[in-house]
This record gives C-alpha cells, structure tokens and sequence, in this order.
C-alpha cells in the first residue's frame, strides 16, 4: 500500500474537520447587509451527511397558502438552545462561528434549523428569518451547506439585481448585518441538482 493511500485512509478515518474561519470573505450588500463566505470550510463531510441524513428526526410539513394547505418543498428539524445537536462537529462549528463573532455579533449561535432538500425540485421561496428578534434588530445567520450543490439567491427588499452564491459540500455563508429584514434569500428549485443537500443554520436565541 502506498504512503498517499495510507494517508487518505487515515484523514477518513479522523472524519469530519473543520478549517479556520480566518479563510472567511466579506461581501458588502448594501443596506446594511453583508454575507461572509468560506467555501470548503467542513472537509471530510460525507460521513456527516450520511449520519444527518439517516438519523435527524425530519419532518414533512404542509402550510397555509391562501384557502389551500401545501406540502412545504423540503424536510425539516429543530435543535433548540437545550437540545443536543446531531452530530458533535455541530457543537464544534457553532462554538467556533459563537468565538469567531463575538465581538461584532455580542452573543452566541445558539439554534440550529436543518433543511433537508431531497432533489432538485425541494426549494425554499423568497423571505427572510424574520420571527422574533431579527423583524427589528441586525443579526446574523450562518449555513453550513452539505451535499449537492445548490444556489443561495440573495436580492434588496427595495428592488435591484439578484446576487447568486453557488454552496457546495462543506461551504459556509453568514448573512448579516440587516440581511434578513432588507433583503430576502432563497434557494430555488434546480433541474441540475444531483442528490439532496442538507443545510444547517445557526441563529442566535429568539431569531427564527
Ligand atoms: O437552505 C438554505 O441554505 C437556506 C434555508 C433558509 O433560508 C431557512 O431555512 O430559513
Ligand atoms: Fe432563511
């Protein structure tokens, strides 16, 4: 067996692992928004998707749209403050996404929201995570993306041109600043998505 082989065997082996954040770029939205991206910040992650996607208690959910009740286009799950998240690289990235901001975001990531997207025509449709807190004060937001690569679509609440972030397996975005009340984010449906993507979103307590 050669070197090379023996030492990829041993980084699967070690499992999930996560890279500094120093990596992390900031782009200027306006508004008072920004988003910080560091692709590849989780190396090693299929494992982890395998065990989210097998063991997380998902839940299909169906709302209200006008006078009809609608299948919500991907799965869910929700780790609460008290709750033990699924996999300990989740307490790892939230600890070290809470110490990477302190000082600009002034308390921790507390929560985590999963979405589950099955295929391509799984999606989430323009809004920003407005419940609680973030309808009135500046936060942040930050998504671990696992799996098939899907685009995260940012555009102004005022009008203006849409701004396109490709997520691949292990990349991290933030939004921040005022992103979630003035702009609005989606991930929509994709004919070129092969295989689902979990993503995982750290928010801070009272922000859904
Ligand atoms: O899947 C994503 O990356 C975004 C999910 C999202 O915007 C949400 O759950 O509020
Ligand atoms: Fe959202």
């Amino acid at each position: 067996m050669s070197v090379h082989l023996q030492g990829s065997l041993f980084d699967q082996a070690d499992g999930p692992s996560l890279g500094p954040l120093a990596g992390l770029r900031r782009t200027v939205l306006g508004d008072g928004a920004w988003t910080d991206l560091l692709p590849g910040w989780l190396g090693g992650g299929d494992e982890l998707f395998a065990e989210l996607a097998a063991d997380v208690p998902w839940r299909a959910e169906r709302r209200q749209m006008y006078d009809r009740t609608v299948d919500v286009p991907r799965l869910l799950a929700f780790y609460g403050a008290q709750d033990q998240l699924p996999s300990p690289v989740l307490d790892e990235a939230r600890e070290a996404l809470s110490s990477h901001y302190a000082d600009e975001l002034g308390e921790p990531f507390v929560t985590a929201g999963l979405c589950y997207y099955r295929d391509g025509r799984d999606s989430v449709a323009w809004h920003g995570d407005l419940h609680g807190r973030s309808s009135h004060e500046d936060t942040m937001v930050a998504i671990l993306s696992l799996g098939a690569p899907r685009d995260l679509l940012l555009r102004p609440c005022r009008g203006g041109d849409t701004v396109r972030t490709p997520l691949g397996h292990g990349d991290l975005i933030v939004m921040g600043g005022s992103c979630q009340r003035t702009w609005q984010h989606a991930v929509p449906k994709s004919a070129h998505a092969r295989g689902p993507r979990i993503s995982v979103q750290f928010r801070t307590r009272g922000v859904r």
